[in-house]
């Protein structure tokens, strides 16, 4: 069973990440703006502006975060933006919106000028997660977990990020064998989403180069973590 610091530590986690969450107005904006490829990427753009936000806030809460060396800190902000927000968004997409939204914004995201080869990958990226039906401590933790990945380019102190993202490991595994007592590979099924969401960065890139080369503006915050 998860011991008072694992308990501590998964709390912190889960309203950390329930906290940070995207304001719900956008809902309403899915419904409201007109359809034309134009509009849907300004929408997409502020959904993702404000995903990265939530994001950059959130790993701010994880303990330990804020003492890694600035730099490190920047490399692995960097390093995990699209993993972070594809996650967020397949749990978006999973449950957190009222149903019928999620329609919406899969609706626009099909209309907003993203290649066919990319838009695949990434439905069936949400799907398999979906099919996990994650409990929101899991996808908290499983993020948190993500955000942490040593091996990240230009990380220096890969050891410090270990020693953070281990603790997170050891309770996600518990947790899993807790909540999941039927599924003894439930753990090695969710690390393995991971794996399937490192293949997204390959497709993001050539998303944002398609956009850019047909001249779509994105926000500074977007061009900053992705060195665009
Ligand atoms: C630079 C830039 C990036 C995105 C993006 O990654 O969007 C992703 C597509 C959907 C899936 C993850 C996204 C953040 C999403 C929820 C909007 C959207 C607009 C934009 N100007």
């Amino acid at each position: 069973e998860l011991t008072k610091e694992q308990q501590a530590l998964m709390k912190l986690i889960v309203d950390a990440y329930n906290k940070h969450q995207i304001p719900q107005d956008f809902a309403k904006k899915l419904l409201q703006e007109q359809y034309s490829a134009d509009e849907n990427f300004l929408l997409l753009t502020e959904v993702a502006t404000s995903q990265v936000q939530v994001l950059v806030e959130f790993t701010k809460s994880i303990p330990g975060f804020l003492s890694l060396d600035h730099e490190d800190q920047i490399a692995l902000l960097k390093g995990s933006a699209v993993e972070a927000t594809y996650l967020r968004s397949a749990q978006v997409f999973s449950k957190k919106m009222p149903t019928g939204y999620a329609q919406l914004l899969e609706e626009r995201i099909r209309k907003s000028g993203i290649s066919q080869d990319f838009i695949t990958p990434m439905f069936n990226f949400y799907k398999s997660i979906s099919e996990l039906h994650m409990a929101q401590e899991e996808q908290a933790l499983l993020t948190a977990v993500t955000i942490l990945t040593p091996d990240r380019p230009y990380v220096k102190d890969q050891q410090a990020v270990e020693r953070l993202q281990e603790p997170m490991l050891d309770v996600l595994r518990k947790l899993c064998a807790l909540q999941h007592p039927q599924e003894p590979q439930y753990f090695a099924r969710l690390l393995g989403r991971l794996t399937e969401l490192r293949t997204l960065n390959h497709f993001h890139a050539e998303m944002l180069t398609s956009w850019r080369t047909d001249d779509h503006k994105f926000t500074p915050l977007l061009c900053e973590i992705w060195d665009v």
